[in-house]
């Protein structure tokens, strides 16, 4: 790539991810993915085409085991089969890039490279670019435990816009056994058009960055529509939505950030951080923001959580982190940082890989339900106290029904409890990181779990509905409805005798 454009901001071109903390995973031979494709050179998608097993599942073909050998199509993020693209400076949103050739939907663009550093790492730096005075971000969280930082070393991706209507979308590949991301067009996208995907950004506290994407749809701020960013701008007292702007203190990315800190400054904004650690920020949010991912910086859009956040940093997890190691930001050292920016982008994930949501119980405890104001309400789901309502029918059979259909649910209900304990480890993982997937084999054995627990209760509610309405009821028995008391799991259950 030509670096010699005037003005261009200094970092290295990479093509590849350069590991700084670890070594590059060496993918063991009984982890390698080898596909079913047979090369048939009248069929042009024979060799690795949208029908690859590989393909289906977002990993890249490995060299001397794919049955295409040369002629495999599924290596595009190995040998850097990049669409043609070109810099250029936008307006007010500093580089961009545009595409230089017609780009078909569904195409790789090109990789996000960067430093991949750990997530602490990532903090660091994200703190140090703050205070160094950088505000793009271009750290985005890869998982849980890693992001990149394309700052200082990356390839022409780290120069794509956010849009809120975005002809692109950033979705992760397996390639030799580690997770690499990838810009893809979401539409056709014809030559000159500027590439923008949507960061997805995480606002979690600071100034408020104006989006200068243009859309029609815009929402107005980069991090708009993350949680903490409303409920900061909501009043959410019932009945009164009203946006509060006037508290917004507002500045367009490149001109009228207030960007200079003065010590004083520097040391009130480390005060404001710390109130916002100890979560006297009202703009905390927590980490349900569904299968995406962001890019990061205060320089880090995630960029702490601005990773693809552009970094993938959890809010809770950044406030236990900072609690847990102060010595990061002494109070009245140059390390300390405004949050002036502290959002993080959210990678979404391939649309090829399913997320599957895994908890303790296989059907939620609470239930919401979405009101008419807009907002959220959770709902605790009654139970049935199966072994009373036995008592209240006359027929033995019917009784005996009732109990073996608890039986039945109580056992499915405990099997999946096992299966939780035993994949807790997988959950968690998927939990920290919601935009990864959970491995198949793990959501399939908790689907099939799931499944029987709802045909055990399904099973049993019918019964009971099914005898109560058809077998005569004992004598004697009331059926006054009973106060309710709560279990341990916040369960609603009727007081039994
Ligand atoms: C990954 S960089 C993109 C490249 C950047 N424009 C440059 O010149 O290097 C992300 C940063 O670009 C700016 N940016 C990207 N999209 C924007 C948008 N829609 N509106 C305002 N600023 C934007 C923000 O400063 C953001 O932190």
């Amino acid at each position: 790539m030509d670096q010699n454009i005037e003005g261009l901001p200094d970092y290295k071109d990479i093509k590849q991810n350069e590991f700084c903390y670890r070594k590059h995973k060496r993918q063991k031979e009984e982890d390698i993915a080898v596909c079913e494709c047979k090369f048939d050179a009248n069929d042009n998608d024979s060799a690795c085409g949208e029908g690859c097993l590989n393909v289906l599942t977002s990993t890249e073909c490995t060299p001397g085991y794919c049955p295409s050998g040369v002629h495999c199509r599924n290596q595009r993020f190995q040998k850097c089969e990049y669409a043609r693209t070109k810099l250029f400076k936008t307006e007010g949103r500093g580089w961009g890039l545009l595409a230089d050739e017609n780009i078909k939907n569904g195409q790789f663009i090109i990789e996000y490279c960067g430093e991949v550093i750990s997530w602490k790492e990532a903090k660091r730096r994200s703190h140090t670019y703050e205070n160094q005075g950088l505000k793009d971000a271009y750290i985005i969280s890869l998982n849980a435990s890693e992001s990149i930082d394309a700052t200082r070393k990356g390839s022409l991706a780290r120069f794509i816009n956010h849009s809120c209507f975005p002809n692109c979308e950033t979705r992760k590949w397996n390639v030799l056994g580690e997770i690499r991301v990838g810009i893809f067009a979401k539409q056709d996208i014809s030559i000159g058009t500027e590439l923008a995907y949507d960061y997805n950004f995480e606002w979690y506290g600071g100034a408020k960055v104006r989006c200068l994407c243009g859309a029609s749809s815009c929402s107005g701020f980069l991090g708009a529509k993350s949680r903490g960013f409303l409920e900061d701008t909501y009043l959410w007292e019932d009945d009164d939505d009203r946006y509060s702007v006037e508290k917004i203190p507002l500045y367009d990315s490149a001109e009228d950030e207030p960007f200079i800190k003065s010590h004083t400054a520097l040391n009130n904004t480390y005060s404001e951080f710390e109130g916002y650690l100890k979560n006297e920020n009202p703009m905390i949010m927590d980490d349900n923001l569904g299968a995406e991912q962001q890019l990061g910086s205060t320089a880090v859009a995630d960029t702490s959580k601005n990773t693809v956040q552009l970094q993938n940093i959890a809010v809770g997890e950044v406030k236990n982190e900072a609690k847990e190691e102060p010595e990061d930001h002494p109070q009245n050292t140059q390390e300390n940082f405004s949050h002036q920016n502290a959002m993080i982008s959210r990678i979404r994930s391939n649309t090829g890989c399913r997320n599957y949501r895994i908890g303790p119980g296989p059907v939620a405890k609470k239930r919401s339900r979405n009101l008419s104001n807009g907002r959220t309400k959770n709902f605790t789901l009654k139970q049935v106290d199966a072994k009373y309502v036995a008592r209240l029918l006359e027929l033995k059979e019917a009784q005996e029904e009732v109990l073996h259909y608890e039986e039945t649910k109580n056992k499915a209900t405990a099997e999946l409890d096992l299966l939780y304990n035993e994949i807790r480890p997988a959950i968690e993982e998927y939990e920290r990181d919601s935009q990864d997937s959970v491995a198949t084999s793990v959501a399939e054995k908790w689907i099939e779990a799931s499944c029987l627990k709802l045909k055990a209760e399904f099973d049993l509610y019918s019964s009971i509905i099914g005898n109560v309405a058809c077998t005569p009821l004992r004598s004697g028995v009331s059926t006054e409805p009973r106060p309710l008391e709560a279990d341990g799991d916040n369960n609603l259950k009727l007081l039994t005798n």
